[in-house]
């Protein structure tokens, strides 16, 4: 498959109408098949009332001015009229039904659809977050799957009105036919106008209202987490921010509004030409049936006159219908485009992938390693070499900035450096799937953040039937969080957080990070990396953690980041790190020998504890 870029993000692809119409068909199979036979049942019916009217109206003006005595003309007339009402009533009630059926359906297709699409956005690569274009995209697949009439849902029922208006159109062309050629030319000519006129407004609304309008909706929806969660809260209160934000959340308002004023200027535009191409359809008709009468170029009787105009006015109506729900269609498929990029952004290749090496002895190598952020002017990590062996404990220092956290992510592969090699004993990284390198992974970072979930599942990540409740608590113990556990009521089943339950508790930021290493303890990976696991806890319970982690990862490799250089001293070496570069390397002994950067930082927080014997803050 081919596709063309669209110039607005480069993360955009056009996938075409076809495509498109086969991926939502695809997904109605998988879904709900059955949808396919009310939605056919529905459109036939539909297409029949449609012009059924016409049909009995035709029957009551033939058998009104038929020469027949009244008794017999009104003993036809209601016969007429009762089969008449039987066969509309029957109609309607096929398609109460079958429309009553189909429109619940459609939600549940699109409802598996938003599954895949936060499936991705829990998946897509990690870089991509910090990328605008990236989350514009995903703002705008958003759009295209929550909405009932637009994008994918949208698409559903265009198909199905195209289907009835397609049928319709066909079974009026061959009556209006009969009547005269050239009206239908005529209506075909002015509906295709309207059409034609209808998808340049279709385009300019797209492009730019609701394209223009996607990075709108993300900030918008930044300012409402912003306004509404508690941990922007006391900022917002003690720095009595509420006017700056209030005046911040005005400005994009103010750009959506603008967007909307055009959308409906649009949208007025198109109504006045539809309704001119309207005027001008049933004028041609009328004039078409007076000349075919008054001339008695096609001599006819009341009843058929009355249903060629009505036969007339459903084919130029159901004409210029079918062609603007093409271009409803149109647009719609523009939106699944945005739908699909998003699906399909970034999509790694599981070809050629390895298994991951069936060992724990594990050693990973940076090769000349560099890292650049998106648009940023340097390196934030320059050239690095560094081995993690097998069982070692790492210690990663330096000053803020330094690129430790960069180190760690490159390490993790959240990120894919931007020039060099990370190899796992020997093969590159980018060999292995990335969901099964995570694995090797047990991460504990600086900011913990919880789920609204039993604390049980907040330490195993798992669902409950799948979490091995004895082992949660005993990571909880070992993580320092033995009397907390003791003294909530529920223990293991405590909600965490107030949003899924009334009864939930917060943690404060020492608990938060307990939790993490008790996490990261029940995950038991191979290489556990600790990203500065401390810096919420007071000290006691800093050197604590240290010498029970310490002693309950044995023998796997473990990577700290820590600014506390004392706790850093109990591993085997030490990577100082200064500016994205690796500046010293040794073991602790080695670097004070030295005497450069590691030692003079180490002589500092020294003697900042030896003054400051209760202290519990970094010298940096
Ligand atoms: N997402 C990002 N986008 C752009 N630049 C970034 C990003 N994250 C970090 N940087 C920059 O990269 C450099 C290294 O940052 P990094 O977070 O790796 O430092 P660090 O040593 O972990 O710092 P700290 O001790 O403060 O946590 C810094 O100059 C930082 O401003």
């Amino acid at each position: 498959m081919t596709f063309k870029e669209s110039k607005d993000n480069p993360l955009h692809r056009d996938f075409g109408l076809w495509s498109n119409t086969r991926f939502v068909l695809n997904r109605m199979r998988k879904y709900c098949p059955i949808v396919f036979l009310l939605a056919f049942t529905d459109l036939f019916c539909a297409s029949v009332q449609s012009y059924l009217g016409g049909f009995l109206s035709k029957f009551i003006m033939d058998t009104i001015t038929i020469d027949l005595p009244l008794a017999e003309k009104q003993h036809r007339l209601i016969i007429i009229i009762i089969i008449g009402a039987l066969v509309a009533l029957a109609f309607s009630f096929a398609r109460i039904i079958a429309g009553s059926m189909v429109w619940p359906r459609y939600i549940y297709i699109r409802t598996g659809v938003i599954h895949e699409r936060v499936a991705k956005a829990m998946r897509m690569n990690y870089a991509l977050l910090e990328k605008p274009e990236a989350l514009d995209l995903h703002q705008r697949a958003q759009n295209s799957t929550d909405g009932n009439n637009n994008g994918f849902e949208g698409m559903m029922h265009l198909m199905q009105d195209l289907g009835k208006n397609l049928f319709t159109t066909i079974v009026t062309f061959t009556a209006v036919l009969v009547l005269d050629f050239r009206l239908i030319l005529a209506l075909t000519v002015m509906g295709v106008l309207s059409f034609l006129y209808y998808r340049v407004i279709l385009k300019k609304d797209k492009k730019e209202v609701w394209d223009r309008l996607a990075p709108v909706w993300r900030k918008s929806s930044y300012m409402a987490r912003v306004t509404q969660q508690p941990e922007y809260a006391k900022d917002i209160r003690l720095f009595s921010m509420v006017p700056f934000l209030l005046k911040k959340q005005r400005a994009v308002f103010e750009t959506r509004e603008e967007r909307i004023d055009y959308h409906q200027d649009l949208w007025n535009r198109n109504m006045l030409f539809g309704q001119a191409m309207n005027v001008i359809c049933r004028f041609l008709t009328y004039a078409v049936l007076y000349f075919a009468v008054i001339r008695e170029i096609n001599p006819m009787s009341i009843g058929s006159f009355t249903l060629y105009l009505a036969l007339a006015n459903a084919f130029s109506g159901a004409l210029i219908y079918l062609l603007q729900r093409f271009g409803d269609f149109n647009r719609a498929s523009m939106e699944v485009d945005d739908l699909r990029s998003f699906l399909e952004m970034n999509s790694e290749s599981t070809e050629d992938l390895l298994p991951l090496p069936e060992t724990d002895s594990l050693e990973l190598q940076f090769h000349d390693v560099s890292y650049r952020y998106p648009e940023a002017e340097k390196d934030a990590l320059s050239h690095l070499n560094l081995t993690l062996h097998p069982g070692e404990k790492l210690a990663v220092v330096g000053l803020n900035g330094a690129g430790k956290t960069t180190m760690i992510k490159l390490l993790l592969r959240l990120y894919d450096p931007t020039e060099g090699l990370i190899t796992l004993n020997g093969t590159d990284i980018r060999k292995y799937p990335r969901e099964d390198y995570y694995r090797l992974f047990s991460p504990v970072f600086q900011n913990v953040e919880l789920f609204a979930l039993p604390l049980a599942e907040n330490v195993s990540m798992l669902p409950m039937q799948e979490t091995d409740r004895e082992k949660a608590a005993t990571c909880l113990r070992e993580a320092g969080l033995a009397d907390k556990l003791d003294e909530l009521p529920k223990g293991l089943d405590t909600e965490l957080l107030k949003i899924a339950s009334e009864e939930g508790v917060d943690l404060s930021g020492g608990e938060k990070q307990k939790l993490a290493l008790a996490r990261a303890l029940y995950k038991g990976a191979p290489v556990v990396v600790l990203d500065e696991p401390t810096a919420a806890l007071d000290a006691l319970a800093e050197k604590q953690l240290y010498e029970r982690f310490d002693r309950m990862i044995g023998k796997k490799s473990a990577v700290y980041i820590s600014h506390r250089l004392a706790s850093t001293r109990f591993c085997d070496r030490i990577a100082m790190f200064m500016d994205g570069r690796l500046e010293e390397y040794g073991t602790h002994d080695e670097l004070m020998a030295k005497g450069g950067e590691y030692a003079h930082l180490f002589d500092v927080q020294a003697q900042y504890y030896r003054e400051h014997p209760e202290g519990e803050e970094d010298a940096e």
